[in-house]
């Protein structure tokens, strides 16, 4: 068992540290959550088996930190007439164990939880690889130009105890009509390369999206929405990050 790093209060506290009559309610309700959930505070290490930046990123972003990064290489190849929804899942799956069958080899980590996601990008049922040359990126892109396509991405959290729990989000997303002068600048840019389906909402591909139902942050890497709710019901102490954020950035 390991303690978040930081379980302070802090975050309830007004910025002048002179409590006004509603922060003061705020105060007392983060207080009472506090001591609600003390005893849920211990919690088992996580890892994250993800080489990808975005999504130790994102997990930042909502203030939850892996206590290791173990990513799992795997093969990525679809197989026959597999569809774009089952191999997301199969291969988050499929990383979540690769790393969580290494564990046993590091002992502070025996008991870890093990979280590890997978993004396919699809037009139909045929799925966009990870572009890794030019010409793979423009065929990827011409493809998705002007017209609608999905994005699935699937979450595997492994328990301690070696209960699977998934999560698949399917985004929809249509893509402007891109001109030659438009592709031919964003593959010069280089930010396709080790994307699923060749591009990066986040980045500059992000002027291309017209329209998009679904999540973006599932797009990005990672479904933030489900992954708390995930962490949360297996009685990870997520919103502890949130109470000590305030004192980082008191927004
Ligand atoms: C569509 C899209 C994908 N991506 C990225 C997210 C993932 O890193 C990658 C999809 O490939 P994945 O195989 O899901 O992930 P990965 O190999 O990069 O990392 P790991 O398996 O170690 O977790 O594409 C973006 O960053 N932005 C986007 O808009």
């Amino acid at each position: 068992m390991i303690m978040p790093k930081d379980i302070s209060l802090a975050g309830a506290k007004s910025r002048t540290g002179v409590a006004k009559p509603a922060e003061d309610a705020v105060t007392h309700r983060a207080a009472d959550l506090t001591a609600a959930r003390r005893p849920g505070v211990e919690r088992k290490p996580l890892v994250l088996a993800s080489a990808s930046p975005r999504r130790l990123a994102l997990l930042e972003q909502i203030g939850i930190e892996p206590d290791a990064l173990r990513p799992a290489s795997i093969d990525e190849t679809p197989r026959k007439g597999e569809r774009p929804r089952t191999l997301a899942r199969r291969l988050a799956r499929e990383k979540a164990r690769a790393a969580r069958s290494r564990l046993h080899r590091e002992p502070e980590l025996a008991d870890a939880c093990v979280l590890a996601a997978d993004t396919v990008v699809a037009v139909g049922n045929r799925v966009l690889m990870k572009p890794e040359y030019l010409d793979e990126a423009a065929a990827a892109l011409q493809l998705l130009s002007g017209r609608s396509h999905r994005v699935y991405t699937a979450v595997c959290f492994i328990t301690s105890d070696g209960a699977i729990r998934m999560r698949t989000v399917e985004t929809r997303l249509r893509f402007k009509r891109l001109s030659s002068e438009e592709m031919e600048s964003y593959l010069a840019s280089g930010e396709w390369r080790g994307k699923a389906g060749g591009y990066a909402i986040q980045g500059i591909a992000g002027a291309f999206v017209q329209k998009i139902v679904g999540s973006y942050s599932a797009v990005v890497g990672l479904p933030l929405n489900e992954v708390v709710s995930l962490l949360v019901g297996e009685g990870m102490p997520v919103y502890f990050g949130w109470l000590n954020r305030a004192e980082i950035d008191p927004a």
